[in-house]
């Protein structure tokens, strides 16, 4: 379904990607796993096309993101692939003016072009699936982190898309909120939902993932099924990662 080759991505002077290949298949569960600066979060950006990259390139079935695009080539791809890929990011980014309901609607109204009717129905089970829909009528600030983030969730989910990225979606919250939003997670990873998820929260990846990729300096230094990866790593900068993590 993804298929990312040799992606390599600077951010000025830092050559932040150094040749990253990675693919993801339908259904599948992605764990992006690795220290703080090893350029996860930024891989997942350019996998939406809300960065561009300076070499490789990022197919999203039918759809291609090239290295070095024109901007108007890069738009028209990005949009299309944006419309395939959910994003939940680490710090919710819900629409602070709108209602929890107007949040969800938004899109599959202005962008898909559901009539409001359609999109209410849609909003409604998404956010009975999430356990919000006691509050369709409460604005972002009057919610807790969770709920705000199970809100994010509902409102990618309202685009139908093939693939959901989260971008440590845990990470702004207390361990209670946390595990309501795994939980979340946990259900959509069952119902077959193909998900890339950027996290530190190692038992989640261990539980849920199906398979996980180690970032180290801009590279995957490792990949393979969790119980590989958290139990018999292979590289050196995998177990002195899974340690630190440990003792943290
Ligand atoms: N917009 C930007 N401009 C310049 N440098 C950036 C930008 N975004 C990220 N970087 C740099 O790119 C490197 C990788 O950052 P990135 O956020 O992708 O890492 P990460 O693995 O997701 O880290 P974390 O787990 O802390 O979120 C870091 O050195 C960071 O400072």
């Amino acid at each position: 379904m993804i298929e990312v080759e040799g992606l390599v991505k600077w951010h000025g002077p830092i050559e932040v990607l150094r040749g990253v290949d990675l693919s993801v298949q339908k259904g599948e569960v992605a764990a992006l796993i690795g220290p703080s600066g090893g350029g996860k979060s930024t891989f997942l950006r350019c996998l939406n096309g809300l960065e561009v990259f300076q070499g490789g390139c990022v197919t999203v079935g039918d759809l291609r993101l090239e290295a070095n695009p024109r901007p108007a080539d890069h738009a028209k791809a990005a949009r299309l692939v944006r419309l395939r890929m959910g994003m939940v990011f680490q710090s919710f980014n819900l629409f602070a003016h709108q209602t929890v309901l107007a949040n969800v609607i938004e899109a599959p109204v202005h962008v898909l072009g559901l009539c409001r009717d359609q999109a209410v129905e849609r909003a409604r089970a998404l956010l009975d699936r999430v356990g919000m829909l006691g509050r369709l009528d409460a604005y972002p600030r009057q919610l807790s982190g969770g709920q705000q983030q199970r809100v994010a969730i509902a409102r990618a989910l309202a685009m139908e898309p093939q693939v959901m990225l989260f971008d440590e979606p845990t990470s702004a919250l207390d361990p209670r909120m946390t595990a309501e939003v795994l939980s979340v997670m946990t259900d959509l990873a069952r119902e077959g939902q193909t998900m890339v998820v950027v996290t530190h929260a190692m038992p989640f990846a261990r539980k849920v993932a199906h398979v996980v990729h180690v970032f180290g300096e801009g590279r995957v230094i490792e990949s393979g099924p969790p119980e590989r990866i958290f139990d018999d790593p292979v590289q050196e900068a995998t177990r002195t990662l899974l340690s630190e993590v440990a003792a943290a």
